[in-house]
């Protein structure tokens, strides 16, 4: 954890020399463990995780909202939470969204998982939360496969949706762009999705690709899928341009026909 705050604190530099006005770090930046074991065994409250405390410092220093997915622990203890945390730019937890979809999938050509043995899944959307940079909807990795969150963010007018990864490298290559941009045109928002890349240990590779698409569904930045040691990628977010595309396009849904979500 230690080292992957090491990580997150380069990230942070990069984008405050950018100019950043937010930062979208990944799903699971705090650590990616080898078994489900070591996953509840390490995990910490955001009140004693030292990687929590310490991406917060950094966003009350820099003044830089920052979204980043940890693990946070469940009352029961047996498993844990798969979170998304809003941290302001005065350094303060202002929003959590705990992962809907677990990812219990034997991937072919890849990795057997089953997230739902250490992580316990969550039971709401949350709203749309206003920051800096426009309305975010939060969601997390897997849940891009469920349009059904997006759609209900669309419908509270959500104009940026986040989808924090650590794709496979197999799922990756065969859906990650089109899901991304899929999500893009049909809720007519931006997606940002930050993603960890390369080896967490000898059984698990996570594809890369962070990827940042415009409503219009255009990939406006892009990572490779190479582990080069931290990296961003930046876009200006124009609130002006969501509603062009909504007005040029609108989407009218015949609720009247299917339910609406
Ligand atoms: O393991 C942790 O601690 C953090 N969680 C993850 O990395 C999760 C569960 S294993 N990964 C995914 O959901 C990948 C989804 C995917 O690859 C797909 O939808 O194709």
């Amino acid at each position: 954890m230690a080292h992957n705050l090491g990580l997150c604190r380069q990230v942070i530099q990069k984008a405050i020399a950018a100019g950043a006005k937010a930062l979208f770090l990944p799903e699971a930046s705090d650590y990616i463990a080898g078994s489900a074991a070591e996953t509840v065994s390490l995990v910490k409250s955001v009140q004693e995780s030292e990687f929590v405390l310490g991406i917060q410092e950094e966003a009350r220093r820099a003044k830089l909202p920052i979204n980043v997915g940890v693990h946070e622990p469940t009352s029961g203890g047996q498993r844990v939470k798969n979170t998304l945390l809003w941290i302001d730019e005065a350094g303060e937890i202002v929003q959590r969204y705990q992962k809907l979809h677990l990812f219990d999938v034997e991937v072919e050509g890849g990795p057997i998982m089953r997230e739902s043995d250490s992580v316990e899944p969550g039971n709401s959307i949350l709203p749309p939360l206003n920051t800096p940079v426009g309305r975010v909807g939060l969601t997390i990795c897997f849940d891009l496969r469920f349009p059904e969150i997006s759609l209900a963010l669309k419908r509270q007018n959500a104009q940026i949706i986040t989808f924090p990864s650590a794709f496979t490298v197999p799922t990756g290559k065969a859906h990650w762009e089109t899901l991304l941009r899929g999500r893009a045109i049909e809720t007519q928002t931006y997606v940002l999705a930050g993603a960890q890349v390369g080896y967490h240990n000898q059984k698990r590779v996570s594809y890369g690709h962070s990827m940042i698409v415009s409503p219009w569904g255009e990939v406006l930045a892009e990572l490779g899928g190479e582990d080069k040691g931290p990296e961003i990628i930046t876009a200006d977010i124009d609130l002006d341009e969501v509603q062009r595309i909504k007005i040029l396009m609108p989407l009218l849904r015949r609720t009247d026909v299917y339910p609406e979500v």
